[in-house]
């Protein structure tokens, strides 16, 4: 049996009045990247220079303003990077660049000769405050963990005095979220009171859930008590940068924005220490899909993933959202029934405002065109089939058709599995298009004879053969189908009743042809068959159709 007693409760926060709960994201936050920093440090094969400068271009790109792009001190690819961007002036001005520290001299010495020409700088300092590590990784009582945050700002403080850009400082408590809230405070106003923020100038003060230790309503708490305890609030940008050990980093990080912040740390794809830092894009597609301005260019995210997954040497799982290989496609019938019936109705009643069952958005607006929203194996159904048929081909089967061809598609995929469109495509040829013996339409030929009989208005000469013996015969009838069909009752014996008929010019493919559906039932037996017909000509198209019905219903086709 697990040993669940072997694990305690993280505390949770006395807050009754909190606000979070009733609030609605309203806007998108500051997004600061950290796939260059939290994410590259957790690769199995960190990035080099030229792929940190490939992933950076991307992050401008996609509208980062704030990017953490490494740790300087840390190590001579993480400062040739810093310099290579310096020094090719890759910097756009409007993005301010980031760079992480320990509060130790020599790190923070190193920081700044690497960042001497950068004119936006975040310069950004942590420490661990947590009750675990202050006892078990530095063996210091709680004033002595504040004075290295202190120790830290000072250090920064006296460099930034002779630094030529911009300079703004970041402080984190790492592993705030093992912290005491009152002492988590108490740390970072002391920052504050030795930096000394405005409102025109702010500090960041970051409070990561450096280790993803409750439910996310607990996190909105610690922010929301953090965000309501600040003195000189107006002067702090409120900072989040959840982890994702318990899954729910994307939860954690929503809630901390109704609970008071302003910004989010996090990775492309959720990249980063263990399970992770918090997925910026998720967040930015929920947005999206809300209908709020996420303000980054997240319009192909293909071209995110080929980057990501070539400089990081990761996969996006295939059921990642948005971005996943799958997250699109359904094999299910009824969802694939209530896509395709939601699809039709959107286009009809409101094609501006997505409304599709299953699909969260519109998987074009992201860049993927050609995904198969439907793909058919044995869980698929009826809907399914039509939709591919329809999506790929141009073919709108009648309702009444449907059944018959997944029943055939199923036998299929039941044996092999998936079933491609082209192999559907195939079967429903074979099905019916190609049922072309042993009646087999050669031609025919139409004429309008409304001034000489009564009740019909239309002749028909038709030519075909019955197994390969050639037969002409005439019917009439009040137009070219109801007149082939009562030539062939009537000469060649074939007494059908026509209960279904249906025609469209097909939208793919060539595109002056047209489909005709027909279904046909022995007046005798009961029996019935459909045919399908195309042709450049719509009559012809008809008569096929006829044909194919008749091959089907007497021929066992
Ligand atoms: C939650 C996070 O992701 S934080 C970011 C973590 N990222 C990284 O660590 C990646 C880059 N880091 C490195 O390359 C190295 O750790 C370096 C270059 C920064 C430092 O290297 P080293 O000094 O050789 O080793 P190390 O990191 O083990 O140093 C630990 C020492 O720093 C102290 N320390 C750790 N963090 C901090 C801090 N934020 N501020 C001040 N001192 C710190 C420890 O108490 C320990 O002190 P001790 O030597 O007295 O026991
Ligand atoms: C440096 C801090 C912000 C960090 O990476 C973390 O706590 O995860």
């Amino acid at each position: 049996m697990l040993n669940y007693k072997k694990y305690k409760r993280v505390p949770v926060v006395d807050l009754p009045d909190r606000k979070w709960p009733d609030r609605q994201i309203q806007k998108a936050p500051v997004w600061c990247s950290v796939d260059l920093r939290d994410g590259n440090q957790a690769l199995v094969d960190p990035m080099v220079v030229e792929e940190k400068i490939e992933f950076f271009n991307l992050l401008v790109k996609l509208g980062f303003k704030e990017i953490e792009i490494g740790f300087p001190s840390a190590s001579q690819i993480e400062y040739d990077f810093l310099r290579t961007l310096v020094e090719k002036n890759m910097i756009p001005d409007d993005v301010r660049v980031q760079v992480l520290t320990q509060c130790r001299a020599h790190l923070i010495d190193k920081t700044f000769e690497a960042i001497e020409g950068i004119k936006n700088v975040i310069v950004h300092i942590y420490n661990s405050t947590s009750t675990l590590q202050r006892d078990v990784v530095f063996n210091m009582n709680r004033e002595e963990i504040k004075q290295i945050a202190i120790d830290g700002t000072r250090m920064v403080k006296s460099h930034a005095a002779d630094f030529k850009g911009n300079l703004w400082l970041e402080y984190s408590p790492e592993s705030f979220t093992g912290t005491e809230l009152d002492y988590a405070l108490e740390v970072c106003e002391a920052v504050m009171d030795e930096w000394k923020p405005t409102k025109e100038r702010p500090i960041i003060i970051n409070l990561p859930s450096t280790v993803e230790m409750t439910t996310p309503n607990v996190y909105a708490d610690q922010i929301e008590w953090m965000d309501t305890h600040f003195k000189n609030r107006e002067s702090i940008i409120l900072s989040v940068h959840p982890h994702n050990d318990r899954g729910c980093a994307v939860a954690a990080a929503e809630l901390s924005l109704l609970a008071g912040a302003d910004r989010i740390e996090g990775t492309l794809f959720g990249n980063g220490e263990r399970t992770g830092n918090v997925d910026i894009l998720t967040i930015a597609y929920n947005m999206f899909s809300q209908g709020i301005n996420p303000e980054l260019n997240l319009e192909n995210v293909n071209e995110i993933i080929d980057v990501y997954e070539r400089c990081c040497k990761m996969q996006v799982p295939e059921r990642h959202p948005y971005a996943g290989k799958l997250v699109f496609t359904a094999f299910s019938g009824s969802h694939q029934d209530a896509i395709n019936k939601g699809i039709k109705a959107m286009n009809e009643r409101h094609p501006d405002t997505w409304q599709v069952p299953y699909l969260p958005i519109d998987p074009s607006d992201v860049g993927r065109n050609y995904e198969p929203i439907v793909r058919i194996n044995s869980q698929s159904g009826k809907g399914g089939v039509a939709f591919i048929m329809d999506q790929y081909y141009g073919f709108k089967l009648p309702k009444e058709m449907h059944k018959e061809l997944a029943d055939e598609v199923q036998k299929i995929s039941e044996k092999q599995g998936e079933v491609a469109p082209e192999q559907i495509m195939s079967v429903f040829r074979k099905m019916y298009v190609e049922a072309k013996e042993p009646l087999h339409f050669r031609k025919i030929r139409v004429e309008d004879i409304s001034d000489q009989h009564d009740t019909f208005d239309t002749k028909v000469v038709l030519t075909y053969t019955d197994h390969g013996e050639t037969k002409v015969i005439e019917g009439f009838g009040n137009g070219p189908i109801d007149a082939v069909k009562h030539g062939l009752c009537q000469q060649a014996g074939y007494n059908t009743r026509l209960t279904m008929y249906s025609e469209h010019a097909l939208t793919k493919g060539s595109d002056s042809q047209a489909a005709s559906y027909i279904q046909l039932v022995d007046a005798k037996t009961g029996k019935s068959a459909f045919g399908v017909g195309i042709s450049s000509n719509i009559t012809r198209s008809s008569v096929r159709a006829i044909f194919s019905a008749l091959n089907r219903l007497y021929y066992g086709q």
